[in-house]
């Protein structure tokens, strides 16, 4: 649904709210190593976090999107089943985020439920990593689709990691090796709906503030309502930004392991989903996200090398596994119990 066409289907996004300045980034662009494009990217994963990708005219980038398009249409497909099916494939946090999440499970900043359905799916069981699962049927009948977004999803990832690589000065491959997509993590795609919101409430929270646990993350959206709270901002209502979705883009965010490896260069930012603005309140708001997590086998330590600076007297090194820090950040997330927030974002000239 990312295309023109989805965006034509559905209502207008309004000109008057306040919206985040990101930069459009060309996917082609990154692809041939373009300096400039690579600067403004690199920026942008420093000062927001956040960035949008043009993948329009790039050949890659343009089938991905047509991919992207099978998965909103699977993800109608999957919802369609009813809560009663899919409580059957329920998810099981922390430890397994695969599966079913019903509304109602997480808590929101406003100390209410939040109003998002989730599916997660497995990536080491779409592309044959672990034994195959058990999967709702339009899952089961569209692997292949899915293995063949996650491969498309993991080059685009796979190229935004060497362009940032090259600006933080590490070696080739220092990041990308870290989310193999032969070795196994939680890395899932995630397919996610709200309903149609009939209370008046503006900014009706649908999922908390959050920032994402893994490495990177590529989001396809269609209608608003995904927000940010930009850097320096405290979180107060009227400080949150609007990304408005784009057509032929996906959004790109910076999660919480990359700001780990990078000692805090790179920015992971709070982000949540409210009632959609204006006319699109009115429509069923689905989204696909791709979330990269770190191999099972990598560390979560700082890298060292370029210009990610070294453990002062007194920091201490991140020695949990991958596993375990990742369950500690979603309990987190799940129970409220600590206040999410941004983290990173400390400016460094490129090398
Ligand atoms: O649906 C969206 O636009 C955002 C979803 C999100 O932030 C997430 O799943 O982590
Ligand atoms: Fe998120």
């Amino acid at each position: 649904m990312p295309t023109e066409k989805c965006f034509d289907q559905a209502p207008p996004f309004p000109e008057d709210v306040p919206k985040l300045s990101i930069p459009s980034i060309s996917l082609l662009n990154l692809q041939n190593g373009d300096s400039e494009t690579t600067k403004e990217m690199y920026e942008a994963c420093q000062v927001d976090g956040f960035f949008i990708l043009d993948l329009s005219e790039s050949h890659e980038g343009e089938i991905l999107l047509q991919n992207a398009e099978q998965m909103f249409e699977l993800a109608g497909e999957v919802f369609a089943l009813g809560s009663e099916i899919l409580e059957t494939f329920a998810y099981q946090p922390p430890h397994d985020l695969t599966g079913y999440k019903s509304t109602g499970k997480l808590k929101t900043d406003d100390g209410k439920l939040d109003l998002i359905e989730m599916y997660n799916i497995n990536q080491d069981d779409m592309v044959g990593n672990s034994p195959p699962r058990r999967n709702p049927d339009p899952i089961q009948r569209h692997r292949e689709n899915i293995k063949e977004f996650i491969h498309l999803c993991h080059s685009v990832v796979t190229i935004i990691q060497h362009r940032l690589e090259e600006q933080l000065g590490l070696e080739p491959d220092q990041l990308s090796s870290l989310n193999s997509l032969h070795d196994q993590s939680d890395t899932s795609v995630r397919l996610l709906r709200t309903q149609t919101q009939t209370v008046t409430k503006e900014n009706l929270i649908a999922l908390g503030g959050h920032t994402d646990i893994g490495t990177i993350t590529l989001l396809f959206n269609v209608v608003g309502g995904l927000q940010v709270l930009p850097a320096n901002k405290e979180n107060l209502p009227a400080n949150w930004r609007y990304i408005r979705p784009q057509p032929n883009c996906a959004i790109v965010n910076i999660g919480d392991t990359t700001v780990e490896w990078t000692g805090g260069v790179l920015r992971s930012s709070l982000h949540r989903v409210i009632k959609p603005p204006g006319e699109q309140a009115h429509a069923v708001r689905q989204s696909v996200a791709y979330l990269v997590r770190p191999c099972q086998s990598a560390s979560m330590s700082r890298l060292v090398g370029g210009i990610v600076p070294s453990l002062q007297y007194g920091e201490r090194d991140e020695t949990r596994s991958v596993k375990e820090w990742a369950a500690w950040r979603s309990r987190q997330v799940i129970s409220g119990e600590l206040k999410p927030q941004s983290r990173g974002g400390i400016l460094r000239r490129p090398v």
